[in-house]
């Protein structure tokens, strides 16, 4: 605004300026007349030396502002002539600066002449001064050509006209004194109305600005910065702002030093005003409401951060239904997900069940009650003849992977598909790989620790022992492996005859069918043994194949496990007797009320089980009697029972025409009779079928009892795989196998039909091979072998039963014993398939 206004002044003044060039200022006609022939500006200053303007006007050049103002009474007087002088109009309008300056200081001189002329002439009129100063004035300033000096010297003869001729002249100066006068005051009034601020001015007012800001940037560096004796006196700046308690100056507390101390500076809320100001008021019986505050209060005062949002009980939602909009329209909620604040508010009412955090170690504390009889072996412990009836066939059990650093081991991984576990002999990948659990449980177990164990022995109210975890498992992640002695199933029976008799009180038996008709008894055994059923289990025990020796291993279900759980697996228990049959205390929804197998039906089964899924022995001896099972429980196992029959039949029928056949195969050989053996057997198979009793499930002793029929644990038929992890088929399997073979740099042919798998086949590196391998050696072990075989049948299946028959065909000394094989291999059977 200043700067405009300044440009206007200047505009003005240019205007004014330009007049005398336009209208180049002639003097004034009295000038012209009078005051040029009275005083040279020589003369005049030289004699007024006490004319102060004549003197500033020669000793310093005219000040543009000055000049302007001269100039526009120049300008008016020579509008006023400019008729008058012709002579002047013909001078150029553009004149030089130099000849402006000078027609300035004419119009100066002439004023100033006028001026002194008139009281030359005062004096000489009153007659009182005719002395010689009057003289020299005149001989120094009146030029003799002038007429007025003609008449100014003539004023000795005539008095009359002389007075006459003074105060006509008189009155014309004073007349175009007072008119130069009054435009003078005219012109000041305009510009003092119309440009306030002229440019000097405008100036000023920037250089004070521009001192007022640099005063101010001590203050913008911050409060230390201030002078601390000046404090007192930025009052009035911050009052503006907001009000405070203004603490006195340093002078004032000298003068004054009883007085109060200043108190401490803070914030004034408007409610603090509020608060002094209705203490200030004196107090009155009707409450005075508040006065409305005119600004509009913050939100954040009054409601703080997270306004907008209202505590509920139910859980904070993403979206809200329209009704809710509706319904809650007064309050105004936050659309987006609101924050978790109330989620503290909502636990302490609602409350919850309290869950470990994932990741937390948590054991037991000690003081726990121990098992009294636990021999601890974490490893797999031949004893008697079963180390030398065992097969450590390394070779065989090989299987070659074909994956690569991009997949590792995963899911697709050839060998993680039939348990078989990679290593540096199998599998080309190295950290890479994720199918080395056993592997990791080494590394795991011989770091020590009790969060690397990751689990303890715990006891349960109406279960005996159990195993909890402390700590937790990811899904399908490997926990303990399963250990204890490897036995012979002849040792198993003497074991349950005479070590074990006296268990029956406990009804606790850590036997477990293993591989090659071994069993594992984990009366000493790792921790595994503990680990109770349930029909709705969090865990898997499976068999797995390392370094070409089957291992056994609890694994994490597909939910893993969270610290503090009890473990649990299915024992798919087989009772193989009603005597045998246990309550089941596992407490699940779908619990089936026993220790029993699961549900017989087909197709749930089919999905159910899994091949390598491991199947503990009965506990034989129990004293619990179908009675103390639940009707329920009974319906089921009797249902169970005669649903399998027409199958166990059929299966028996065969068992037993092929045994005979085989039988008289071997009487005519020893007849030296040969004849068309699908003859003999059609004949052998209609006597058979006569003369065959079917015979029924009968516990002659508790030690049969206590070996149970199982479904196979071992690698030998897996028929059903695990739905899990989707195990393959043993069709797929031996696909899988064959085809590996062809990839790999083995020979080995594909066991393509089960006819075709002799004992010639050798060198095969497949389950398959393995278990063929097995039945030859079976079947020069003659009838026990054969009886071995038949009571680790994969699920008393044709096919288990028809391996039974070969078994004993081909064996030496079958005679007599042939019958009660095949007893026993209906009885098999027929366990397998009441399942
Ligand atoms: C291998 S042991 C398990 C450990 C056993 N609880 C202990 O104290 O040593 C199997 C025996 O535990 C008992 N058991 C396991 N799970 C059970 C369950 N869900 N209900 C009832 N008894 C169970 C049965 O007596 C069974 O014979």
């Amino acid at each position: 605004m200043a700067r405009r206004t300044s440009r206007l002044a200047a505009s003005a003044t240019t205007t004014i300026a330009d007049v005398p060039t336009v209208h180049d200022p002639p003097n004034d006609p009295i000038s012209l007349d009078i005051p040029e022939q009275l005083l040279t500006p020589e003369a005049s200053r030289s004699e007024t030396s006490s004319n102060n303007e004549n003197a500033s006007a020669e000793d310093h050049p005219p000040a543009t502002r000055r000049r302007s103002t001269r100039t526009i009474r120049a300008s008016l007087r020579a509008s006023e002539a400019l008729e008058n002088t012709p002579s002047q109009k013909d001078t150029p309008s553009t004149s030089t600066s130099q000849a402006y300056v000078d027609r300035l200081a004419a119009s100066k001189r002439l004023r100033s002449g006028l001026r002194h002329s008139i009281a030359v002439m005062e004096s000489l009129h009153n007659g009182s001064t005719r002395s010689k100063d009057v003289r020299v004035v005149d001989d120094q300033t009146i030029v003799p050509d002038t007429p007025i000096s003609n008449s100014s010297q003539d004023v000795r003869s005539d008095d009359l006209n002389t007075s006459l001729q003074q105060r006509t002249l008189r009155s014309r100066v004073e007349k175009v004194l007072s008119n130069d006068d009054k435009l003078a005051s005219a012109k000041s009034t305009l510009n003092i109305g119309s440009h306030p601020s002229p440019r000097r001015s405008t100036r000023i007012t920037m250089f004070n600005k521009a001192s007022e800001l640099l005063s101010r940037a001590n203050t913008v560096l911050g409060k230390r910065a201030r002078d601390p004796a000046n404090k007192g006196k930025e009052v009035g700046r911050r009052a503006s702002l907001r009000p405070r308690n203004v603490a006195p100056a340093k002078d004032e507390a000298s003068v004054h030093p009883i007085a109060e101390p200043a108190p401490k500076k803070r914030r004034v809320s408007e409610s603090d005003l509020l608060s002094l100001k209705l203490k200030d008021l004196p107090p009155s019986e009707e409450p005075t409401a508040p006065p409305i505050s005119k600004t509009k209060p913050k939100m954040w005062l009054n409601h703080g951060l997270y306004s907008g949002q209202e505590s509920t009980d139910s859980p904070p939602k993403q979206r809200k239904s329209k009704n809710s909009e509706k319904t809650r329209s007064d309050i105004k909620l936050r659309g987006q997900l609101p924050m978790p604040i109330f989620a503290g508010a909502r636990l302490i009412k609602n409350g919850r069940d309290y869950v470990l955090p994932f990741d937390i170690f948590s054991p037991l504390p000690p003081g726990q009650p121990k098992p009294d009889e636990w021999r601890k072996t974490n490893k797999n412990v031949f004893v008697g003849d079963a180390a030398n009836e065992w097969k450590a066939n390394k070779k065989l059990e090989l299987s070659t992977c074909m994956c690569d650093e991009e997949t590792g081991c995963d899911d697709n991984c050839q060998n993680r598909y039939m348990f078989y576990e990679c290593d540096g002999g199998n599998c080309r990948l190295g950290p890479e790989c994720g199918n080395r659990n056993f592997s990791e449980l080494k590394t795991r177990t011989k770091a020590g620790g009790k969060y690397n164990i990751g689990v303890e022995v715990i006891k349960t109210v109406d279960r005996g022992y159990g195993v909890r975890s402390n700590r937790t498992f990811e899904p399908n992640q490997i926990i303990v492996e399963y250990t204890g002695e490897i036995i012979t199933q002849f040792e198993c029976e003497r074991r349950m005859r005479n070590v074990y008799k006296n268990n029956e009180a406990s009804q606790c038996y850590y036997l477990m069918y293993f591989d090659q008709n071994m069993i594992i008894d984990a009366t000493r055994g790792s921790i595994a043994r503990f680990v109770n059923h349930s029909c709705e289990p969090n865990c898997r025990m499976e068999k797995w194949t390392v370094a070409g020796k089957p291992r056994m291993a609890l694994f994490a279900g597909d939910r893993g496990i969270m610290t503090g759980e009890e473990l649990s697996y299915d024992y798919n228990f087989d009772p193989y007797s009603n005597k045998n049959v246990q309550e089941c205390r596992c407490g699940a929804i779908n619990c089936r009320g026993i220790l029993g197998p699961r549900p017989k039906d087909k197709d749930q089964r089919a999905k159910a089980e899994a091949p390598n899924q491991i199947k503990p022995i009965n506990s034989a001896g129990t004293k619990r009697k179908r009675a103390a099972v639940d009707k329920t429980t009974h319906s089921q196992t009797k249902k169970r029972k005669f649903l399998s029959s027409s199958t166990v039949k059929n299966g028996v029928r065969k068992a037993v025409t092929k045994v005979s056949t085989a039988h008289a195969q071997v009487a005519k050989m020893k007849k030296s009779a040969t004849g068309p053996r699908m003859r003999d057997a059609t004949k052998t198979k209609a006597k058979t079928q006569k003369g065959v009793k079917l015979p029924t499930v009968k516990t002659t002793s508790r030690v049969k009892a206590a070996i149970p029929r199982h479904i196979s644990s071992t690698s030998t038929a897996p028929t059903k795989k695990m739905n899990q992890l989707k195990r393959p088929s043993p069709e797929t399997k031996k696909r899988i196998l064959s085809d590996a073979v062809k990839g790999s740099s083995s020979k080995v042919k594909p066991n393509s039909s089960r006819s075709k798998s002799s004992s010639k086949s050798k060198g095969k590196n497949t389950q398959s091979s393995q278990t063929e391998s097995s039945r030859n050696k079976h079947k020069k072990k003659g009838v026990k072998a054969g009886a071995k075989a038949n009571m680790s049948g994969s699920k008393g299946n044709g096919t288990s039963i028809r391996d039974s028959a070969e078994t004993a065909i081909g064996s030496k000394g079958l005679g007599n014993s042939v019958k009660s094989v095949a007893r026993r291999m209906v009885r098999s059977v027929k366990g397998a398939k009441s399942i």
